[in-house]
């Protein structure tokens, strides 16, 4: 039986005891030698166990073995070796979202990432052609057929943002102290001495002179001087560098300058992409820059209209707009990117921790999965080992439960791609543990979500099997689902075994990618639970990924039988040992 039925149990001793224990014990438990040569050595430690990690199923006989005989299960091929190799306790249940670029376009790059636990692959529109982002869709969704991988596919949108044009093909500006730029949005050629060129005809309407103008959250400052027309003459107070389509915010008296251009959240060139997106069969679009509810709905309805609704739509939360209509945006959208890039730009950077921490919390009080994302690994875009503090803010975001750890930069231009995405695994798998070690979970709000009848049955069922499943310390939850809904609850719960969700809709195993702690697997379903149950025992058993002995803890969902009273089954939840 399970070896975690022990933690669970114990009654936890007083808070900082158990601080104190605990983290030594896993000091020690560091794969880390403890050398006193101080600058060399962590960086040594760090990268051995990424080498030798970095794919899960290196022989390339066995890997398509494996994806064959996975086809008939529709267990993709990573989990399941993650599973062969680490078992049920060391799966990981942190999400992670790659985004694609010249550094991972290629079928090998892609192929890697895949196997070092890529679950969604990100394509930002604001970048690269649209022929470069369908030769990147089609040649995922090649390799998900071919390897028996299962990796999502999500578009996020340009929008509509105020940002300096590109600098006569120069990569970056170096702005001295003291000197003055003119901000101008005439459109010329190549580049003018001391002459910046912005997107937007009326950026500096409401700008008075002694406003502040800050680039990209705080590369650079400068002072406006002067109006010119509809230009603006603006002395620089804090030097730096001016990167291409850098991001211009105004501030008077440390406060954000707000200004209401009445640009739509989706332009014509979105609306473009999204139709691409659909005609590529992309399974989640992110929106940027979310003003208010209705830019969710909008996009929602669409879909629904056309029968698309398995496409699902994840607001990003990265202005001060969507932090005023936090709760309506996150309760009509079906996942969350907290985008900690944009967001820096129109929040004072100290707010972002504590507001990360507040919509992660209100993402799984209204079940819905949430991404955090934004330089995680920024300093491996260039090094092959992250910063102290980088590890610290991933680990933080595991601690805090976020559904799925993204990757930008990293992987789409970076050198060390795989290698950024190794570190994410690592992090999860000791800050997972950790977690569990200290039943963290308990210690998250119950919220009861549900309304009618029928849902609260679902969510009371699932609040209790989570319980369930730790107390009895089982070695997975089963879940049969046809929507994916009873695996989303359960997974809100943040249970210490992994879930295994199955279901027999293609779209709702791809979505399920996002979810904390849920291994989607696809299979055809019957309305005889006894049969799902036995059918997926045996195939698990022939494929050696369970045992008998093992201890499932199996819940069925109400919408694999119709609408609630269903006829003759509905929810159950119920342990078995396989046989
Ligand atoms: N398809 C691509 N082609 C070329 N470069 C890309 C591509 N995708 C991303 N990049 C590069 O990677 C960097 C980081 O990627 P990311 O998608 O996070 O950009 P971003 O501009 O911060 O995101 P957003 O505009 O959504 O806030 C970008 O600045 C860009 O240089
Ligand atoms: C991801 C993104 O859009 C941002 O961080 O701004
Ligand atoms: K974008
Ligand atoms: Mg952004």
């Amino acid at each position: 039986m399970a070896a975690s039925a022990s933690p669970a149990a114990a009654a936890p001793p007083p808070p900082f005891a158990r601080a104190l224990s605990s983290s030594t014990s896993r000091l020690f438990a560091l794969p880390l030698p403890l050398h006193p040569t101080r600058h060399k050595s962590p960086r040594i430690a760090i990268r051995a166990p990424i080498a030798t990690r970095s794919s899960l199923i290196s022989d390339p006989a066995a890997a398509a073995a494996a994806a064959a005989a996975a086809a008939e299960l529709g267990f993709d091929a990573v989990s399941e070796a993650e599973l062969r190799e680490k078992g049920f306790m060391g799966m990981r249940k942190t999400k992670l979202v790659c985004t694609l670029g010249p550094a991972c376009g290629s079928a090998e790059a892609l192929e890697r990432l895949a196997r070092g636990g890529m679950g969604v692959a990100r394509l930002n529109m604001c970048h690269g052609s649209r022929d470069w982002h369908r030769g990147a869709i089609r040649a995922l969704k090649r390799l998900n057929r071919e390897k028996g991988f299962c990796v999502s596919v999500m578009m996020d949108t340009e929008g509509s943002q105020l940002l300096m044009a590109d600098h006569g093909g120069v990569s970056s500006l170096k702005i001295e102290d003291g000197s003055e730029w003119l901000f101008t949005t005439e459109k010329f050629e190549g580049s003018r001495p001391f002459t910046i060129q912005v997107n937007f005809e009326g950026f500096s309407e409401g700008i008075v002179v002694g406003d502040e103008l800050v680039i990209d959250g705080g590369m650079v400052t400068f002072e406006v001087v002067e109006k010119v027309g509809n230009d603006l003459r603006c002395k620089c107070t804090d030097s730096g560098l001016l990167l291409p389509r850098a991001k211009l915010s105004f501030w008077r008296d440390g406060v954000l300058v707000e200004r209401n251009f009445g640009l739509p959240t989706l332009s014509t060139k979105d609306w473009a992409d999204i139709e691409f997106g659909i005609s590529e069969g992309v399974d989640f679009i992110a929106v940027s820059l979310v003003k208010d509810v209705d830019d969710i709905k909008h996009l929602k309805n669409y879909l629904a209209r056309r029968s698309l609704d398995s496409i699902k739509v994840i607001a990003k939360i990265e202005s001060l707009d969507s932090l005023k209509n936090l709760k309506e945006i996150v309760g009509a959208s079906d996942g969350v990117m907290v985008a900690r890039g944009d967001l820096g730009v129109q929040v004072p950077l100290e707010q972002i921790p504590a507001i990360q921490r507040e919509i992660t919390l209100l993402c799984r009080q209204l079940n819905k999965p949430v991404i955090v994302a934004s330089q995680l690994l920024e300093s491996m875009v260039e090094y092959p080992t992250p910063t102290r503090a980088e590890v610290a803010d991933v680990s933080e975001a595991v601690r805090q439960y976020a559904d799925a750890l993204m990757l930008s930069a990293e992987s789409a231009v970076g050198a060390f791609a795989e290698k950024s995405l190794s570190v994410l695994r690592m992090a999860c798998g000791r800050m997972e543990l950790w977690n569990r070690e200290e039943n963290q979970q308990k210690l998250l709000s119950q919220h009861q979500l549900a309304v009618s009848l029928p849902d609260r049955i679902s969510e009371q069922i699932c609040i209790s099997a989570v319980e369930m499943a730790n107390n009895l310390g089982v070695d997975a939850i089963f879940v049969y689902t046809k929507h994916g809904h009873m695996a989303s609850l359960l997974s809100s719960n943040r249970p210490n075994p992994p879930i295994f969700a199955f279901t027999d809709n293609a779209n709702a195993r791809k979505s399920m990618n996002l979810y904390w702690g849920v291994i989607p697997i696809q299979l055809p379903l019957l309305d005889d639970m006894e049969e799902n149950i036995k059918q997926t025992f045996n195939l698990m058993k022939s494929r050696n990924t369970v045992k008998p002995g093992d201890l499932v803890l199996v819940v069925s969902d109400s919408d694999l039988h119709g609408p609630f009273p269903a006829p003759s089954v509905f929810q159950s939840v119920q342990v078995r040992t396989i046989p």
